[in-house]
């Protein structure tokens, strides 16, 4: 649960409007005239209110991911570059979104009682950042109905049945972690992490931390500018040269990150990287690279790496990157459900695509997606790209199979397959990730604590002859 000193602020009476602003805002109204639900004052009188900008951003923003047009993170980034919001209500925008997007199955939970067949989009969105307020951050009963009653007003929904909704919803089962998943996920997360589940899942419910793989020049300059390395609950500040930072002005304002010593990677998606061991002279396979983050550190540590994805405009946005921190790697367009024409390496990491259940602390939105038929999907795929992977494996070499899931198929039961259809592979010992982390099957998952993110990985060696 949020902890009050995370809350933002409380939520503020709302201002009267000019004349300016009742003209507008009267014409994107469905109703302008005082309504028995309108913001009263003392006497009972209604007053004129601006919905607050904050939540009508973050209501527009709820509006798109649930709609399956973007991800949170973007269409929040997207949204704030245009509104020109102060601080302080970025902060609570960002604050509402997220946290709406992670207690969302509870909240609808709630809700459900309450609403009698389909709720249109919009007020579904509304009703359920109300209700994160009024049940997870605490924000007054009444300050909640008048600020959401009159941002139903503008548009997003019948002011009465908001009203009516918002003055009822009550907290189902004292705000348990376990409601904030799907059941069937839930599961998932008992099943990979036993006794520890309960603490990892409440831990998903937490403002997920920025993480910097950071050289010491980058760390030096970072301090000296006045960010700091801080530890989160329960755990360390940095798990090897990957920090947990706490920055001073946005990323991209910092010495560090224009001089090429700062880059962003969680320690989880880092310990994919070492599973290969040491890659330093190494000709390493990235497959299913992306923007190249893991070819990266990869070329950092001295590898000779040629990145292979199905998708060009990646290739692109990985160049650029590697040209930020002054390292180099080869890119290849190709789609690995088929061989490509490639040497093979003695070093190989599939960071393959997967269902992100492993991310949920930094991608809220995906338990809003995710089904058990989509996991049964992309372990479909996982499939093809390992048996991909093996022809690309040189005799002797090493692939490292990851994912940042942890479901039982795209995990344990895929490397479970492909063991049994590729008898010249065996699991080996992973090497020191650096990051607490559980056996699974024949890898490992990483504990999803403390904004660490939760990885599927294992080590395979090929035979020799
Ligand atoms: C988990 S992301 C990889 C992230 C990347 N390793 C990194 O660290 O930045 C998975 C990638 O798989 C790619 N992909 C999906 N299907 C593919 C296919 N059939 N062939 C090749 N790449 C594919 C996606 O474009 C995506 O970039």
């Amino acid at each position: 649960m949020t902890s009050p000193r995370s809350r933002p602020g409380r939520a503020r009476p709302a201002q009267d409007r000019t004349a300016q602003d009742r003209t507008s805002q009267d014409r994107a109204a469905r109703d302008d005239r005082p309504r028995q639900d309108a913001p009263q004052d003392g006497a009972g009188r209604a007053r004129f209110v601006h919905a607050n900008p904050a939540r009508a951003l973050s209501v527009r923003v709820l509006v798109s991911v649930m709609a399956g047009d973007s991800f949170a993170a973007h269409a929040l980034d997207d949204a704030l570059s245009h509104a020109d919001l102060p601080p302080r209500d970025a902060g609570l925008c960002t604050h509402l979104v997220y946290g709406t997007l992670r207690y969302a199955p509870l909240l609808e939970a709630a809700l459900a009682p309450l609403l009698r067949g389909e709720t249109p989009l919009k007020a579904r969105a509304l009703l359920l950042c109300a209700t994160f307020e009024k049940l997870v951050l605490g924000t007054p009963p009444h300050a909640v109905v008048n600020e959401y009653v009159t941002l139903a007003r503008t548009g997003f929904g019948p002011p009465a049945l908001v009203n009516a909704v918002l003055r009822r919803v009550e907290a189902p089962d004292g705000l348990n972690p376990d409601l904030t998943l799907p059941g069937w996920l839930a599961g998932q997360y008992r099943e990979a992490f036993g006794a520890q589940s309960s603490a990892v899942i409440a831990d998903l419910l937490q403002p997920q931390p920025l993480w910097l793989r950071l050289t010491p020049a980058g760390q030096d300059s970072l301090l000296d500018e006045g960010s700091r390395l801080v530890a989160g609950e329960g755990t360390e500040a940095a798990f090897g040269d990957v920090a947990r930072v706490e920055l001073n002005r946005p990323l991209r304002a910092t010495e560090a990150y224009e001089q090429g010593w700062a880059q962003p990677i969680n320690p989880a998606s880092m310990a994919c990287v070492l599973a290969l061991g040491d890659v330093d002279g190494h000709a390493v396979l990235d497959l299913a690279g992306g923007a190249g983050i893991k070819a990266a550190m990869l070329s950092a540590a001295g590898a000779n790496v040629t990145s292979v994805d199905r998708v060009p405009g990646k290739h692109r946005a990985a160049r650029n990157n590697m040209k930020r921190l002054g390292l180099n790697a080869n890119f290849i367009t190709a789609d690995l459900t088929q061989a490509p024409d490639l040497t093979p390496g003695d070093r190989v990491l599939l960071d393959a695509p997967c269902t992100g259940s492993g991310t949920l602390r930094s991608h809220p939105e995906i338990k809003l997606r995710l089904t058990p038929q989509a996991v049964q999907d992309a372990a479909l795929l996982q499939a093809q790209m390992l048996d991909t992977a093996a022809g690309l494996t040189a005799p002797g070499g090493v692939l490292v199979y990851s994912v940042c899931s942890v479901t039982q198929a795209e995990g344990p039961q895929a490397v479970q397959g492909f063991l049994t259809r590729h008898p010249e592979f065996t699991p080996e010992a992973l090497p020191d990730l650096l990051v607490p982390a559980v056996p699974s099957g024949d890898g490992a998952l990483t504990l999803p604590l403390g904004g660490v993110d939760g990885f599927f990985i294992a080590r395979l060696r090929k035979r020799a002859d």
